[in-house]
Order: C-alpha cells, then sequence, then structure tokens
C-alpha cells in the first residue's frame, strides 16, 4: 500500500509499503514514517491518506482512509496549509476560516445528508525537518463523496443540457435553504464546489469560507473570501451579505454549465448584464427568467430566499423564446478574467490578504477553467498513444517525402511542417483515439499504394532483400518506437525534475 506524506513540500511523498498490503498489519501497526522526510504518515494512528486530492487558498485536501472501520471507510482529510508569507494576524485569520469550516461542517453536515459529515478535527506538531524545531498541521476529516464537481463534468461535456442544470439547481436550492435557514451563508458557490455523487444526487462542499449570518436579520459582514466572477457586487465591495448573495453565486454557476463559458464571456460591462441566452437553447423560461432574477445586481432585487427560486423553478414553462434579460438598476460587479478565490480584505476590515498556495498543485487550479474545459490533460498512456502516432506518420511521411523529393532541405522542411501540424492537431484534441487509428491506416495505405511515394522502400527493400510493404511498416514502426522512447524519456526527466524542484 501506498501512503501519501502530508508534510507540506515533502519532494517524495509516494511511500510504498509492502506489509500493509496485509489487512492485519494495516489494521495493527503503531506507525509509520515517510522515508523522505520523517512525517508520521497514520495521522493520529488512524487515518492512511493515500493521494493528493486537489489543493485549494487554505490547504490540500487527500483521499485516505480509515483504519478504524471495519470497511476501512473512505474519507477526505483536508489539512490547513496557507501559503505565502503570513503575518501573524493574517494567520490567524486563516486559521479561524478553517476551523470554522470544521465547526460548520459539524452542525451542518451531520445533519443534513448533502453536506459532507465531519469525522475529525485535530492537529499534529511533528518534528520540523530543520533541526530543533517543531511543526504544526491541522487537519480536518470529513465524509467521502464519490463523485464529480460540476468544473470536473463540464471539463468532460462542455455543456449541461438544461434540465440537468435545474436538477443540480433545485437539489442545492435545499441544500441552501437547510444553510440559510441555520442562520449560514455558504458565499464560495461555483463549480467546484458542487459535486455529482455517482448516485446522482448534489451535495455542497467546502464551507472555509462560511459566514454565520446575525440570528433574525440573516445579514453578515463579508470576510471578503470569495470567487471572482462569481460573487455578488456586495460581496465584492466587502459589504454585507445576504442569502441572496448565495443566488446569485449559483445562477452564475448555472450560467457557466449551460453554456460552457466563463462568467467574463458572459457579462456585458457595456451594458451591465448578463448576455447568455444566445448560448444556451432549449432553456424553459421559468427557468431563464428566474436565473436572470437570481443575478440582479441588488440584493433586495434577486429572490429573497432559496425556497422562493424553488417555487419559481416549479411553475412550468415551455421550451423555446425566452424573454430578454431584466436590465439591473445598479451597476454590477466588475468581472474578472479568472474565477479563482483571491485574498481580499478581511473579516473587521482588517487590512489583510491571504495569498492562495504556489504549490504545483495550487497552480494549475490557478489556471482559467475554460482552458481546462477546453482541453483536458494528456494521461502518460495517452502521451504515449500520441507519441506512437507521430513516430509511425513521421516514418511514413519521411518515405514518401524523400522518395519525391529525394534528401533535401525541402523534403526536411515539408516533414517538419507536416509533423508539427499532427503534433498541434492532437495537442488541441482535434484527432485523438480512433482518429490517429484511422490516420495511421489512411497514410500506410496510401504510402504503399501510390507507388512513386514509397520508391525509397523499394531501393531499401533491394539492399537487403526484404519486400516493399515490410519495410514500409518496418520503418514505420522503428520511427514509432523511438518516439514512445524519447517521449518516454522525457516524461522521466520531468517527473524527476518536478520532485526535485
Ligand atoms: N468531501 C469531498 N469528497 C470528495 N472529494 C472532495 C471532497 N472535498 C474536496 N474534494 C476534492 O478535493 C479537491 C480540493 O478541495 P479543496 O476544498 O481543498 O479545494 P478547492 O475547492 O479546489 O479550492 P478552493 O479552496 O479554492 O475552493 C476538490 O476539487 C474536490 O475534487
Amino acid at each position: 500500500m501506498d501512503l501519501y506524506c502530508t508534510r507540506p513540500g515533502c519532494p517524495r511523498p509516494v511511500n510504498a509499503f509492502a506489509d500493509l498490503d496485509h489487512p492485519a498489519t494495516l489494521k495493527t501497526v503503531p506507525q509509520k514514517y515517510c522515508t523522505t522526510c520523517g512525517m508520521e504518515l497514520i495521522l493520529v494512528g488512524r487515518y492512511l491518506p493515500l493521494k493528493l486530492l486537489g489543493q485549494g487558498g487554505f490547504g490540500a485536501a487527500f483521499l485516505a482512509r480509515d483504519r478504524y472501520t471495519p470497511a476501512m471507510r473512505q474519507c477526505v482529510v483536508k489539512q490547513f496549509l496557507p501559503s505565502g508569507n503570513l503575518s501573524p494576524a493574517q494567520l490567524e485569520v486563516a486559521q479561524q476560516l478553517f476551523e470554522r469550516e470544521a465547526e460548520v461542517l459539524e452542525q451542518l453536515g451531520n445533519t443534513h445528508p448533502l453536506i459532507p459529515d465531519l469525522f475529525a478535527f485535530f492537529e499534529l506538531t511533528p518534528p520540523s525537518t530543520q533541526s530543533g524545531k517543531q511543526d504544526k498541521f491541522f487537519y480536518l476529516v470529513q465524509e467521502y463523496i464519490d463523485g464529480e464537481t460540476m468544473e470536473e463534468e463540464l471539463v468532460q461535456k462542455g455543456t449541461l443540457s438544461p434540465d440537468d442544470v435545474t436538477l443540480m439547481l433545485k437539489e442545492v436550492l435545499e441544500i441552501l435553504t437547510f444553510v440559510h435557514d441555520h442562520g449560514s451563508i455558504h458565499r464560495d458557490i461555483k463549480p467546484s464546489n458542487i459535486m455529482r455523487h455517482r448516485n446522482g444526487r448534489f451535495y455542497l462542499l467546502d464551507f472555509g469560507a462560511v459566514k454565520q449570518a446575525t440570528k433574525g436579520a440573516a445579514v453578515a459582514k463579508s470576510t471578503g473570501i470569495y470567487s471572482l466572477g462569481f460573487a455578488p457586487p456586495e460581496q465584492m465591495s466587502g459589504g454585507e451579505v445576504y442569502p441572496s448573495s448565495d443566488l446569485y453565486a449559483l445562477a452564475v454557476t448555472g450560467l457557466m454549465l449551460l453554456t460552457g463559458k466563463q462568467p467574463n464571456e458572459l457579462f456585458d460591462s457595456y451594458s451591465n448584464t448578463w448576455k447568455w441566452r444566445s448560448y444556451a437553447s432549449g432553456v424553459k423560461r421559468s427557468l431563464a427568467d428566474a436565473l436572470d432574477r437570481m443575478l440582479l445586481p441588488t440584493p433586495s432585487q434577486r429572490f429573497q430566499s432559496a425556497a422562493e427560486v424553488l417555487t419559481a423553478l416549479a411553475q412550468s414553462s415551455s421550451p423555446g423564446r425566452v424573454r430578454s434579460p431584466v436590465t439591473p438598476k445598479q451597476a454590477p460587479p466588475p468581472v474578472p478574467s479568472s474565477p479563482t478565490a483571491l485574498p481580499q480584505p478581511l473579516p473587521q476590515q482588517q487590512p489583510v490578504s491571504l495569498p492562495i498556495a504556489s504549490t504545483p498543485a495550487s497552480s494549475q487550479s490557478l489556471k482559467p477553467a475554460r482552458q481546462r474545459a477546453a482541453i483536458a490533460p494528456f494521461s502518460t498512456l495517452e502521451l504515449l498513444g500520441a507519441a506512437a502516432f507521430t513516430g509511425f506518420e513521421g516514418g511514413l511521411l519521411a518515405i514518401a517525402l524523400m522518395s519525391l523529393l529525394g534528401t533535401s532541405i525541402v523534403s526536411g522542411g515539408f516533414w517538419i511542417v507536416l509533423l508539427a501540424g499532427l503534433v498541434f492537431l492532437q495537442s488541441r484534441r482535434t484527432i485523438e483515439r480512433v482518429d490517429l487509428l484511422i490516420t495511421a491506416g489512411i497514410t500506410l495505405a496510401i504510402v504503399l499504394f501510390v507507388s512513386p511515394l514509397h520508391r525509397l522502400a523499394v531501393y531499401f527493400a533491394s539492399l537487403f532483400g526484404g519486400n516493399v510493404l515490410l519495410t514500409v511498416v518496418a520503418i514505420a514502426v522503428a520511427t514509432s518506437l523511438g518516439a514512445i522512447a524519447v517521449t518516454a524519456l522525457f516524461r522521466i526527466i520531468f517527473n524527476l525534475l518536478s520532485n526535485f524542484l
């Protein structure tokens, strides 16, 4: 079994322990330590971190198992890990936010089925890697939701259907009704904080930014923790936030899922309106109108509760033409180009900012979601497959071009341009998987059946006594293997470097 070291910056966090493959040893072994940095791996002797799930503004999240439950229940361990050089005041505020997430999960998660349960909250003080010092890490263990965030779903699907979006909105609105009724405001609703479980139910995650509202008034001063592009004007300006502030962010989330576009692409700053309807078809009028009302700039103009939106959505309305958007009476927020949680003024107007972690995982999360939505990252297998294809094509193109133009600068130039074009098309995922096989098959057939294109292979076949078909295939396979080897070598070097740097 592999255990993941949770010490921030550990150069080799993955530790393999063959003895832990035996359930009896796994249950009874007192502790395991990171072979690189000496950090204890079994957190409080109970939780086994297996892999890094992601890294947000205030910490890292790990998939883990609880060895004190009969089925070694899966769970998520979140570690408090504020990034950057924080002043003691900033650190305290950031720590308060993390502790608040634990408190809210304990209150809300353990009573609502669609908010993750809190399992544990503890701190560890392992010896630091700098001699004589001690580190201090805070951990929060919560229920693991086996599914995908809406952000991940958007990456795969491009857009979601209006019915799917309505389903998501209804479930999240039900959860928000519960959250608001309990005097809290989530304040960070966005696609990456909504998860669809494999059983189809939607969950609301990440209560790190939640704000307890004053009982009765149901308003709270903004702490300035929000996600750009999703937060309403009152939150952006550091003013009071309301239940309708969450409705605004939920509506932006809905637009993003319906259109596959980023908030800044949908917000027209010239007319101060959200212009999204032309990007989404088949949206029922009741849904479109509800979204527009949730997006009004003044909190009092919006629906006043999640329950009101649910009622509006329940009203039947036929698909087709929808009314034009409601014109806001007040200037909406400036919509920035990247929907990322950013540092802002903190509670009681403290001039404190909380920078986001600058680790590789976090910098990935800082990329505009659209880039990730457009092109999914390549797995190692896909990368090697692409290398095999490029090498194969490279071999065939070399035979064809040299047969036609000889071994000249012109044929070399053409070869490079064609290969670069193929690599570009693959990098954009314009051609992938079965397209690669079809393209390789067609190119092979053309080179084999158009005789001027395989003159070079005829020459080699006569030299070595083989037949033309085998010579062509042998050259293409050899260049394909060469490309795989080079790519694998670069991949290994890249992995090694990223472990050390
Ligand atoms: N309870 C959970 N169950 C399953 N996966 C989870 C759970 N909580 C978090 N995750 C996964 O871990 C990832 C990181 O979560 P985390 O809350 O630390 O950061 P984030 O939401 O990506 O960032 P930010 O703090 O900027 O909102 C999430 O994107 C999600 O995929």
